[in-house]
């Protein structure tokens, strides 16, 4: 290239870059004028938010930035790295108040720990929508319920609610049980990191049978699917979901012929390689359930024959709230991977706050001594509604670490709502924050003991679970986009932990040169706030979760896998 022309690139380079800096100012200064009308506190940072490097660095380099950096660069970064709500615990709010804009060159956010705010917002569905973000990530396997909003949103959610009903429940805690029974057999005795790795198998399990009555028995660790296995189409579709479920953000955001690359790990290509097969799949799925369907009259109740049927009859009724065969995908698609992660994370937190808290385990297990010795014999609609105490156990689980840490909104017209405080207008582009792990950890909500475990808090004098007031408890979000799959998962954290601790009892195994009981509890913990957040909340490091499982009456010969 001649002097003239590199001068040329380089003029053409510098003019290019000062046009995107001074548009990244303009921007800044137009979301700095939209917080103010917006009438809260303002946070600002100079930071790039929405940069995809920021976005992918950020997160793996937190804890590095927070050694490293001074502590006045350091907080106007924090906030704006995923998981932040989890790590700060309320540290904003009490800086900033209940309800705070963010400003940064890319954004202008709104972040709500006001329950009464919190609500209003959910409840306003046609104003505050789905976040664009969540329908590209959750859309990808076809259109579904998370992907919409209005008319069409209205039609996938009626046919998703519709099914997720008491026969989906009874599968559910028949599956649970049984799957729980097989995995407390196998741990007992047993000292080492499995238990989360088991309650993840489980729940992938209990999702199968519920799902597309896939039978899987328990095992350790989840299932791996090779290439050309040879397996029917349905254990295949079945396996691609649950390694979809595993590694999420590769499975939506990576091209699958990207994910086939050699240079990629062999995990990772053999997920390539059956999502790109997914297709085939799922026609050879719906046709077989169809056939199913018309030869035995109907007769299951798992998700995908409960769907299939209600939509393929409102398609002859003419109705218009069918779906088409992709759509059905799709929904199968979120059946399984909402459902998952989120309740498997529970299960497992649940379980370390018991060995971490020994005297709720004595309290729980009290309650489930009124139950028969044999798990399988449990009957769903006598057993569940007698568990109150493991149900407390859930909800205050998810109390202090909720799988998803807000319910995010977007606005495309400007909208008006007033508080306390005045009018307040909100002007497009803006993302809404309702923060569940900020509303749940709330003084003024729960008292003055909010970050201590303390399960007995759900339970009245009469021995029945309370009711907390309105927007303060939001773990399954509220308003019409409300999780329909609570009742499900409740039923299956149930049937789990109370089939786990019923004839069981767990503690954590001295490790690392700690022998002293509330020293390995302590250290417990600290694994705990050690979180991260991914597709939803989860251990960082789930294998140190170092578990010794005692079965009642059981002579133990203690079998070390750490
Ligand atoms: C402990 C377990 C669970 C938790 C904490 C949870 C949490 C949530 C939350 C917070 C939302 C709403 C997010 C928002 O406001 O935008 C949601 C939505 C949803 N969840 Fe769950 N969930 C759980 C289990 C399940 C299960 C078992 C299923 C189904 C099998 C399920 C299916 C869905 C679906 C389909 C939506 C979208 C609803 C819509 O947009 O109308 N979830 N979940």
């Amino acid at each position: 290239m001649t002097d003239l022309g590199s001068a040329l690139l380089r003029t053409a380079l510098k003019l290019l870059l000062g046009l995107y800096l001074f548009y990244k100012l303009f921007s800044f200064a137009r979301h700095y004028i939209h917080a103010r009308h917006a009438g809260f506190p303002i946070f600002v940072s100079p930071v790039f938010s929405k940069a995809i490097p920021f976005l992918v660095l950020a997160p793996a380099l937190q804890p590095v930035l927070r050694k490293y950096l001074p502590e006045w660069i350091y907080d106007r970064l924090d906030l704006l790295i995923l998981g932040w709500e989890f790590r700060s615990k309320r540290r904003y709010q009490e800086r900033l108040g209940k309800v705070f804009s963010i400003v940064t060159p890319d954004e202008c956010a709104l972040v709500v720990a006001d329950a009464d705010i919190g609500t209003l917002i959910l409840q306003r569905k046609n104003d505050f929508l789905q976040a664009p973000i969540t329908a590209t990530f959750m859309g990808f396997l076809g259109p579904n319920i998370f992907t919409n909003n209005g008319d069409e949103w209205k039609r996938h959610r009626r046919l998703f609610s519709a099914n997720l009903d008491e026969r989906i429940s009874r599968t559910v805690w028949t599956e649970g049980c049984q799957q729980s029974v097989t995995m407390r057999d196998y741990m007992a005795g047993r000292a080492g990191g499995e238990t989360l790795d088991g309650l993840r198998s489980l729940a992938v399990n209990v999702i199968g049978q519920a799902g597309y009555s896939q039978k899987q028995p328990w095992s350790p660790q989840l299932r791996e699917l090779g290439m050309h296995t040879g397996t029917d189409d349905r254990t295949a579709y079945f396996s691609t979901l649950s390694m979809i479920a595993n590694a999420f953000v590769q499975a939506a955001l990576v091209p699958s012929w990207v994910l086939r690359l050699p240079t990629m790990p062999s995990s990772i290509q053999t997920l390539g390689y059956h999502l790109q097969r997914i297709p085939e799949y799922t026609k050879s799925v719906l046709n077989e359930e169809r056939s199913i369907i018309e030869n035995e009259s109907g007769a299951r109740s798992n998700f995908l024959s409960l769907l299939v049927r209600l939509s393929d009859a409102e398609k002859r009724s003419k109705t218009g709230f069918s779906l088409t065969d992709e759509e059905i995908s799709g929904n199968l698609f979120v059946f399984t991977t909402a459902g998952f992660e989120t309740t498997a994370n529970t299960m497992g937190y649940s379980v370390a706050l018991l060995a971490a808290h020994p005297q709720y385990q004595d309290w729980l297990r009290e309650e489930l001594q009124g139950l028969d010795l044999d798990p399988t014999t449990w009957a769903y609609d006598d057993v569940f509604p007698k568990c109150k105490r493991t149900l407390a156990i859930m909800l205050e689980t998810l109390r202090l670490f909720p799988p998803v840490l807000h319910s995010m909104r977007a606005i495309h017209e400007s909208q008006q709502f007033v508080s306390e405080r005045g009018t307040h207008s909100l002007f497009p582009p803006m993302d809404i924050f309702i923060s569940q792990a900020a509303i749940h950890l709330d003084p003024e909500y729960w008292g003055p003991d909010p970050e201590a475990f303390r399960p007995t808090r759900w339970i009245d004098g009469a021995g029945q679970v309370i009711t907390p007031a309105k927007g303060t408890f939001i773990p399954w979000s509220e308003g019409a986009r409300m999780c329909p799959g609570m009742k499900m998962s409740q039923v299956e954290f149930v049937s789990t932990i109370a089939t786990l601790f019923r004839s069981s009892k767990c503690e954590v195994l001295p490790t690392g040169g700690l022998y002293r009981a509330e020293d390995l509890q302590q250290r417990l913990k600290d694994l705990m706030a050690d979180s991260v957040t991914k597709l939803t909340l989860q251990f960082r490091d789930p294998n140190a979760v170092l578990l010794h499982w005692m079965q009642d009456g059981f002579c133990e010969e203690s079998v070390v896998n750490t």
